[in-house]
């Protein structure tokens, strides 16, 4: 076998499972609903920030049951590392923010950076409100402001490195079929 798949299936092998497939998918479920009883009347665009945005945002929705427009946008400030660095935008999304309500999913809220840029554009461009959606929000005091949080957050993680649902380890496993802590990370 490869050696990159080899230690690659050692990493999942040895990860902590935080949560199982079903309890993030009952946590979508229950976020749904709160989204649905706040923004089915605003016409919402909805933009997914890619990479990890893909998985929890393929889940959420079909579970939202009222009319919005999708869009998507590209923005990675950690690459393949377990730093963060500098955002670097990709792909702007292509939508008219102007007057609309937005909410932006994403997989996780770290130090929360990227979300925090991301809103002062959505504002910048002339958005209405702008609300943001998390699969995950991860515990610790480093945030890029102490009262940074996602206005949905599905789960809570402790302060570890995590892959699974859409985040990656090395650019690998955004497949896993649920939220995993790197061993020793
Ligand atoms: O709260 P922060 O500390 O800013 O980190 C959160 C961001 O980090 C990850 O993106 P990453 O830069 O790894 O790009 P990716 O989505 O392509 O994996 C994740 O998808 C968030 O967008
Ligand atoms: N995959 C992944 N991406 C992140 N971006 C910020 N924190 C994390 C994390 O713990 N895991």
């Amino acid at each position: 076998m490869d050696s990159i798949v080899q230690s690659m299936q050692q990493v999942f092998d040895e990860a902590d499972c935080l949560y199982t497939k079903s309890q993030v998918e009952r946590a979508i479920a229950q976020l749904a609903g709160n989204i649905t009883e706040t923004l089915a009347e605003s016409n919402p665009l909805v933009i997914s920030v890619m990479n990890g945005g893909l998985v929890f945002a393929g889940q959420l929705l079909p579970l939202l049951q009222f009319p919005l427009q999708q869009d998507y946008m590209h923005a990675s400030r950690y690459g393949e590392a377990v730093q963060g660095g500098t955002l670097d935008w990709r792909v702007r999304p292509e939508s008219m923010l102007t007057d609309r309500t937005v909410l932006i999913i994403d997989d996780i809220l770290d130090q929360g950076e990227t979300l925090a840029a991301i809103m002062e554009d959505c504002n910048n461009a002339g958005a209405k409100a702008v609300y943001t959606a998390v699969l995950v929000e991860k515990l610790h005091d480093r945030k890029a402001r102490p009262d940074m949080h996602a206005d949905y957050c599905a789960l809570t993680v402790e302060d570890r490195f995590i892959f699974g649902y859409g985040m990656d380890y090395k650019g690998y496993w955004r497949n896993a079929a649920g939220i995993y802590a790197v061993k020793g990370l």
